[in-house]
């Protein structure tokens, strides 16, 4: 990916279902589940980098013993600060009581952070600032056990707002105007009155208060609170609890957009947002990791008893497509075959584009999320140039010398490694930075393999805004003076908002949107910008479900080829002496490739929420109206 994207969060959550002991006999720890935790976010860090952060829970406590910890860090390396600090401290520990190193009970009783109960977080932040206050598992605190709730979460909400004005009217008074505390509030104020109601029958069974703490937990039915909780929970989420008393939960969104994967067995219930990050971790296959479906929540009683519950009516589902493109872990059995089918797809386009001058073509990629779909592209490079061999072989007939047939046969696509990213540069560009000699340096070039007269074919997984396309990916490589620059994107062009999680929120940056603009103006059908805005303003007192994507309009009299050539030009200036073409993969393709995953929202307009519709008509207002704000 070229463009800076922040994107998604990860989680993860460890529950052990036997006594601590069990796995110091067994993995020679007790701090296993931290150990175990410390993996799964390490390997799941592409998902967040802007924050940190863990918590656990020791089940079974006396009063007046500490069992919920919790450490969050915005470091530079929030995983490495977070884990060094819990290390720290345990070895510390250890050192000033030697005798606690082979007394589990002992551990578990003084030092922080073993439990059995464990929730991890990586966090690129959607919404609010990027303190350390913002960074998950938030923490809703009590007295009473049962009362106490730690969330984290892999979410966006489309109706925050409304969300938070629910909260205001059952008088509530939030400390602070932030999506998880919200959502960690609407929950808990359901998670209160359980508990007040079971309390109440336990009265009147005639426990006494102390009597009724344990038996609280165990009546506690977590799947009830969700469901009265999640009503009108608008949005794409996965989002994780853990209950003072040792419940825990991790509850999917009724489209399925955002990934939850879980595994179980008789030693642990483990739950990330990728398969590949259980499947190592644990040393298990592809097929002991189960998907969370769409409006399922997986629940874990204190007792270790583990349900599946269907907490919302499911919708049509719509996972996330760019999960699939872009953003989780290549390493995923079905996300590699997939990434490599999504080259193999476009590649006949380029092939047109290059006239079939595989010979003067070299073949490169947008290092490191495109390196997949390359592979696939190659692939079909190589198909179409033994096609051609055996055509060849087959005209000459009999009379073939051996040199020829040799010389046949020593055709090969011509891969290079053209672009080479500097990471450290990226990261110290933050979001939409406009310092364009920065981003002019974040990727180096290869000279010396690209001739004069070739075709340079360079594929990148997506192209959001083009920023980094433009200030320095096309210069670069009109430096090495090939004929011909063609960009191949693996996904379709993105033409509208995301709000369910990845930070395009906003309509003008997109370069899908800044071409068909162009073309409208040029055609002379600037005035659909009008009618549009007019429609957009029509809908904002309707509800979200009768709210229509008017935007879709201003696509509808253009081809996708003409944005995709608009696109070519908006990206290329006069500096640029080569000829410019970009191509895009078609949401046909997309579906065809990644058929599991048909959220395509960004790509189409069809947003899978009632909510996404009232964000885009808001978009196309802020837009029309030079307002700067987000669209939700
Ligand atoms: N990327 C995410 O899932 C972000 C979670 C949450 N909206 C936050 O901003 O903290």
């Amino acid at each position: 990916m070229s463009d800076f994207l922040k994107h998604e969060c990860g989680i993860a959550m460890i529950r052990l279902l036997k006594p601590l002991e069990y796995y110091k006999e067994k993995y020679g720890s007790a701090f296993y589940g931290v150990n175990k935790m410390y993996l799964m976010m390490e390997k799941q860090h592409n998902r967040g980098q802007d924050g940190a952060g863990f918590a656990s829970i020791k089940l079974d406590t006396k009063p007046g013993q500490r069992y919920i910890s919790r450490v969050r860090s915005i470091a530079q390396q929030p995983i490495q600060d977070i884990f060094g600090q819990i290390n720290d401290r345990i070895n510390n520990e250890l050192k000033l009581h030697p005798e606690y190193l082979d007394d589990v009970a002992a551990q578990k009783k003084n030092i922080p952070y073993i439990g059995e109960v464990l929730l991890g977080h990586v966090r690129y932040g959607t919404f609010g600032k990027n303190s350390v206050e913002s960074v998950h598992p938030f923490l809703r605190q009590n007295n009473w056990m049962h009362r106490n709730l730690i969330m984290a979460g892999n979410f966006n909400m489309t109706n925050v707002k409304e969300l938070f004005d629910n909260l205001i009217q059952l008088g509530q008074h939030p400390k602070d105007y932030t999506d998880t505390i919200t959502i960690m509030e609407k929950i808990g104020h359901f998670l209160d009155d359980a508990v007040s109601k079971i309390y109440k029958d336990l009265k009147k069974e005639g426990y006494n208060k102390q009597e009724a703490s344990p038996l609280i937990a165990k009546r506690l039915k977590v799947g009830k609170i969700l469901k009265r909780a999640a009503k009108n929970w608008d949005g794409g989420y996965a989002m994780a609890g853990l209950i003072g008393h040792g419940d825990a939960f991790v509850l999917r969104d009724p489209a399925g957009i955002r990934p939850a994967y879980y595994y179980k067995d008789d030693e642990v219930v483990v739950i990330a947002s990728e398969r590949p990050v259980i499947q190592t971790v644990f040393n298990v296959k592809f097929d002991d990791v189960k998907e969370l479906q769409p409006g399922q929540a997986i629940i874990t009683k204190k007792s270790g008893e583990v349900r599946l519950k269907q907490i919302l009516p499911p919708l049509e589902k719509k996972a996330c497509s760019f999960e699939r493109i872009y953003f989780s872990r290549g390493s995923d059995a079905e996300i590699y075959k997939e990434r490599k089918t999504l080259g193999k797809l476009v590649m006949p386009k380029v092939l047109e584009a290059i006239n079939n001058d595989t010979k003067n073509t070299v073949f490169s990629y947008i290092p490191n999320t495109a390196e997949t779909s390359f592979l696939g592209m190659i692939e079909t490079a190589e198909k179409h140039i033994n096609e051609k061999k055996t055509e060849a072989i087959l005209n000459g007939q009999r009379s073939i010398s051996a040199e020829k047939v040799t010389e046949i046969l020593s055709e090969r696509p011509r891969i290079e490694k053209i672009a080479n990213k500097d990471v450290k540069l990226r990261t110290f560009i933050t979001e939409d930075s406009s310092r364009d000699d920065l981003v002019a340096h974040v990727y180096d070039i290869t000279y010396g393999v690209v001739k004069p007269n070739d075709n340079l074919v360079i594929i990148d997984d997506s192209i959001v805004r083009g920023t980094t396309l433009k200030k320095s990916i096309l210069k670069m490589l009109d430096r090495l003076n090939p004929k011909k620059i063609i960009v191949v994107s693996s996904a379709p062009q993105i033409r509208y908002p995301d709000c369910y999680g990845i930070d395009m929120a906003n309509l003008e940056g997109l370069i899908a949107f800044q071409a068909a603009l162009a073309l409208l103006k040029e055609n002379n059908k600037y005035s659909i910008v009008e009618e549009v805005y007019k429609k957009c303003l029509d809908q904002t007192h309707l509800e979200d479900k009768e709210v229509v994507n008017f935007v879709k309009e201003l696509y509808d009299p253009f081809t996708d080829e003409q944005i995709s050539d608009k696109i070519s030009e908006l990206l290329s200036d006069e500096s640029i002496n080569a000829e410019v073409k970009i191509i895009f993969q078609s949401v046909e393709n997309l579906h065809k490739a990644c058929p599991e995953h048909l959220g395509d929202w960004y790509f189409t307009g069809n947003y899978p929420t009632v909510g996404g519709n009232r964000v885009v008509n808001r978009a196309f207002i802020n837009f029309y109206e030079g307002n700067k704000e987000r669209a939700y």
